[in-house]
């Protein structure tokens, strides 16, 4: 696989790397890490401090922590006329302060991957009448893995899911984002988004090159609205999205089995449950958000695999383009 540093533009990369200095800071675009082993992101500090941006499915909440105290350098019952300590005090916090933002980002790899995307072209990669994006959500076991084998074999279609594709980036010799996804995937957290769309892109590059392909299921992806959002506009409109329902208690059956021989680092208890709520909070939104625009193709994949594909079948067959239809009948014949 080609590895993502392949995906700088040359020509763009001179100028990326200095405007890096002045970019958005990157946690404006990912989600607040829900966990304190997440590699944390700078947070622009206030005079109050807020925390847990949370996004569900009943609406937007805001935890929001501050603390009344006292003005610096007033005591009980005095007000000191010269703030020399005071001041000293906000000095020597101002500048410990703006080194370990600087150390901070200095460090921070995710800053690299803000490259990948920072000396692209306005608009989208790909155009929705030349590619097809078909993508696949579902909670986590709800079957789109295995649905999604099927409609290969069976429709011709290129598979890439995200999840796939951030792992095979997290064993990757020398990968600058290793650990950082090992971090986020074990959290059930997502991946900032630069990351994720930069594979995604390169993956369907490489297949229309290699392979000739152009109709893709991108499975797993978009998780978050912001991820929706960067895709669409940055590399192609998606069709329609097939989402795949199923009740947490049979996914966390389904789960716990895969588990016992999957030797996912994600397919555990406590990482389950993190990835539900993931689930609820942040992916969620971006079913309803296409269910708005009337693009979701909803699946109750309750049933075993061969009946959930019967119903996938049957939804997908006037939502396809000709030459797809086509396939799937050469499939059905030689069957
Ligand atoms: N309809 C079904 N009935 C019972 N078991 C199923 C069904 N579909 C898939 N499975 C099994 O459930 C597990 C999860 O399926 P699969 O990997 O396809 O889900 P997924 O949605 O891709 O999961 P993830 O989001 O975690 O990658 C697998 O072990 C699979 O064999
Ligand atoms: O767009 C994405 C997709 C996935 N992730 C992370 O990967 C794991 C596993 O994903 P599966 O689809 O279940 O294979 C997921 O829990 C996320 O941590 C991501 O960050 N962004």
């Amino acid at each position: 696989m080609t590895s993502l540093r392949s995906l700088i533009p040359t020509r763009g990369f001179r100028i990326a790397v200095p405007l890096l200095r002045i970019s958005r800071p990157l946690h404006q675009n990912a989600a607040p890490p829900r966990s304190p082993t997440l590699p944390s992101l700078p947070t622009k500090k206030v005079g109050s401090f807020r925390q847990g941006l949370t996004h569900s499915r009943f609406g937007t909440g805001c935890r929001l922590y501050s603390a009344p105290g006292k003005k610096l350098g007033e005591t009980a019952g005095s007000r000191n006329p010269f703030p020399v300590v005071p001041l000293l005090v906000i000095l020597a916090a101002g500048s410990g302060g703006f080194y370990l933002l600087v150390q901070q980002r200095k460090e921070m790899p995710i800053e690299k991957a803000i490259r990948l995307g920072s000396g692209k072209p306005k608009g989208a990669t790909f155009s929705p009448s030349d590619v097809t994006v078909i993508f696949v959500l579902g909670g986590p076991g709800a079957g789109k893995g295995t649905q999604c084998a099927n409609l290969v074999r069976d429709y011709s279609f290129v598979h890439l899911s995200a999840g796939d594709l951030l792992r095979a980036e997290q064993a990757r010799p020398g990968s600058e984002f290793g650990e950082l996804i090992k971090t986020y995937i074990r959290e059930g957290a997502i991946v900032p988004m630069e990351v994720t769309v930069a594979l995604l892109e390169n993956a369907m590059k490489e297949a229309i090159a290699t392979q000739g392909k152009k109709k893709f299921l991108i499975d797993g992806f978009p998780r978050q609205m912001d991820q929706a959002h960067k895709f669409e506009d940055e590399v192609c409109e998606s069709a329609f999205t097939l989402f795949f329902e199923c009740p947490e208690k049979v996914l966390l059956e389904r789960l716990l089995k895969r588990g016992e021989t999957s030797g996912r680092e994600d397919d555990n208890i406590e990482s389950i449950k993190k990835r539900f709520r993931t689930f609820e909070e942040t992916s969620m939104p971006v079913v309803d958000y296409f269910e708005g625009s009337g693009k979701v193709v909803r699946i109750d994949s309750t049933s075993s695999p061969e009946g959930v594909y019967k119903q996938l079948q049957q939804e997908i067959k006037g939502k396809l383009k000709p030459e797809t239809k086509r396939a799937a009948e050469r499939a059905t014949v030689t069957a």
